[in-house]
């Protein structure tokens, strides 16, 4: 969890004055411009990649991908099918595509990310294991990552269970002794399925529909997955048990959980001395689940009694493997995704979530970033893009604006705190602030990255307003602290550059500027302006814009009292020359002011 931006929330409500800490956020794993093109709510630039000059986007496919993905691809974009490429032509490739789909033959190491220099923006991994990708690095250089996850699991599961039918009856075996030559009836005893008890580790897609074809075939399915809701297990009568049970009382155990740090090797030397003597394993999950060279010595010890393997730690494995070459383990060439129906299924369920996450659509699949639901997408819109400007303002009013360090947001609402998912918002804040002051690309993806990297620390606060909850949000404060400011007035009384906002009529609007409160539209650019109430002001500072042909579209002024001091906040459609700027400073009432982009 990235520790930038997901510090402990606190939520004051106005009544009663109360604070109550909230426990940390659900983790960002950490996008350019943002546009909600009105036809399609769902579009959100998370990872921006429309081609400035409109060309058509470019996608290397680098391992085979049914053809019906391919097609639509290709109705979408220059589509480059380079198979078998070593990692050196790849890294070369890269470099001129705005996406890349894999399986899971290809490493997509950190050196994909640099090589490509900013310009891949989603890696579509056309499967379920994502093992093959650096995630962290994907996300450092803000590039969407999104999988197939569904349209192989029949597959695996079929194999899984062809594995196990054709391990305890020694099919390859038999089949290759035959062919030898031989015909050896004795030698090729099997063992029976039924009545027998399975283990499933990973009760997820996969193992669930192992277990689910195991029930059918008369075996007792045990399962393991410290994660998996015992109810879903229950439903297809299945118990789930502890690691350790699981390990002693199987008589066949089948892998079916993602490779990670937590499940590499998690059958070792220790773990097979805890099985059932005479066991047999069928792994269709990951090869680095098991630790190979244990296993040997477990089938060597009379432990293992047999293995049926699709997956190895090294793919292919060497050719002379102990494992691979040992009598009693059945081997298949990671064959579990590889039916004609999986592999079309996968093909398109992958090209459309490459397509969509191109398109600026949220990706359902999307791996490296919150996903974020089409409905409260919607109805966050107009305060998606309240937060990025409010975030560009508050930075532009900051000397020296990279000395940004602590940034509060404080969010007023009428809706319950759980109510309001404000990762879109922390995310784009980040963006407004950091873009401005560097070449970061921020978007979606990287926004908690890039800010933890560059030390900036943003802290939320919800504060719960009475009345009823029409709109998500009421205002948005931005607070930067420990700055200086090259505008005064935008100071709050604790000496935080401040500036709020809120959504009126769908448009977003500045409303405050450190103690002064203000109205402007936040199109265009804003000139900020202090200067000492007076009559006459407004039409001044209008008649040399207006000489200068700049259009004004928005301005209002907020005072602290009459004839005392004022801010009067301006919005412009076009970009005052310095002439103009400096012949507004030199209105003898105007004691400082500041030209914003927005
Ligand atoms: N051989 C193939 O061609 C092939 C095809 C499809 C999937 N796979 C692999 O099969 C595995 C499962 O795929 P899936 O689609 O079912 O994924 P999934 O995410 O639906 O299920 C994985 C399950 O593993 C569980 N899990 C995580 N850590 C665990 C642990 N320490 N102990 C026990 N369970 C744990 C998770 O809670 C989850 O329920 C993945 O490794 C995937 O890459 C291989
Ligand atoms: O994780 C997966 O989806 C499977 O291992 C399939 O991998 P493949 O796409 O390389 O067949």
């Amino acid at each position: 969890m990235s520790a930038a931006a997901s510090s402990t929330i606190s939520v004051a409500t106005t009544n009663p004055l109360k604070s109550l800490s909230l426990s940390s956020r659900s983790p960002l794993p950490s996008a350019s411009s943002i546009s909600f093109p009105s036809r399609n709510p769902r579009r959100l630039v998370l990872v921006s990649c429309t081609t400035g000059d409109g060309s058509k986007p470019t996608i290397l496919v680098a391992e085979k991908l049914g053809d019906a993905g391919v097609k639509l691809l290709e109705d979408f974009a220059n589509v480059d099918c380079s198979y078998n490429m070593t990692p050196e032509e790849l890294n070369t490739k890269i470099s001129l595509c705005d996406a890349l789909i894999v399986r899971s033959g290809t490493k997509v190491g950190r050196e994909v990310f640099e090589s490509s220099r900013g310009r891949l923006k989603v890696v579509g991994r056309a499967g379920v294991g994502i093992d093959n990708v650096d995630l962290r690095a994907a996300t450092e250089f803000g590039c969407l990552v999104v999988n197939a996850p569904t349209a192989n699991t029949i597959a695996a599961a079929e194999h899984g269970i062809a594995l196990l039918a054709a391990m305890a009856r020694n099919v390859a075996q038999a089949d290759a002794s035959v062919k030898a030559g031989e015909w050896k009836r004795n030698k090729y005893v099997g063992v029976s399925l039924v009545g027998k008890t399975l283990a499933v580790l990973g009760f997820g897609k996969v193992g669930t529909e192992v277990a689910r074809r195991a029930k059918g075939l008369g075996m007792r399915v045990i399962a393991h997955d410290p994660y998996a809701p015992a109810d879903r297990a229950h439903a297809i009568g299945v118990e789930l048990v502890g690691f350790g049970e699981a390990l002693a009382t199987a008589d066949f155990i089948s892998l079916h959980m993602p490779l990670t740090p937590a499940t590499s090797k998690i059958l070792n030397d220790e773990t097979f001395a805890k099985m059932k003597k005479g066991v047999r394993i069928v792994n269709v999950a990951r090869g680095g689940v098991i630790d190979e060279d244990a296993l040997v010595r477990a089938l060597d010890a009379g432990i293992v009694a047999q293995a049926a393997l699709d997956v190895f730690t090294k793919e292919p494995p060497a050719k002379d493997s102990p494992l691979v070459q040992h009598e009693r383990v059945t081997v298949t060439p990671h064959l579990g995704a590889s039916t004609m129906e999986a592999q079309e299924g996968v093909a398109i369920e992958i090209a459309e979530a490459v397509v969509g996450a191109l398109n600026g659509e949220l990706a359902a699949t999307a791996v490296n970033a919150p996903m974020v639901s089409a409905e409260v997408l919607t109805e966050l819109k107009p305060y998606v893009v309240l937060a990025e400007k409010l975030g560009r303002l508050a930075v532009q009013l900051v000397a020296g604006g990279s000395g940004v360090k602590n940034v509060k947001v404080s969010y007023t609402s009428a809706r319950a705190t759980d109510d309001l998912d404000t990762r879109l918002l922390r995310a784009m804040i980040t963006k407004g602030i950091i873009e401005p002051i560097s070449d970061v690309y921020v978007n979606l993806v990287n926004a908690d990255f890039t800010a933890k990297q560059r030390g900036l620390r943003l802290s939320e606060e919800r504060v719960v307003l009475d009345g009823s909850p029409e709109n998500p949000l009421e205002t948005i404060t931005v607070k930067l602290g420990n700055v200086e400011s090259k505008f005064a007035s935008s100071l709050s009384e604790s000496g935080e550059v401040k500036v709020e906002g809120k959504v009126k009529d769908g448009v977003p609007h500045l409303t405050k500027v450190g103690s002064f409160e203000v109205d402007v539209t936040l199109e265009g650019s804003i000139i900020l302006c202090r200067q000492v109430d007076q009559p006459g002001m407004i039409g001044t500072v209008g008649s040399i814009l207006g000489e200068s042909n700049v259009n004004v579209n928005f301005m209002s002024v907020g005072r602290i009292a009459p004839r005392k001091q004022a801010i009067m906040a301006i919005g412009v459609d076009d970009q005052p020359s310095k002439e103009t700027l400096k012949k507004i400073g030199e209105i003898p009432a105007v004691e400082e002011f500041v030209f914003l982009k927005l």
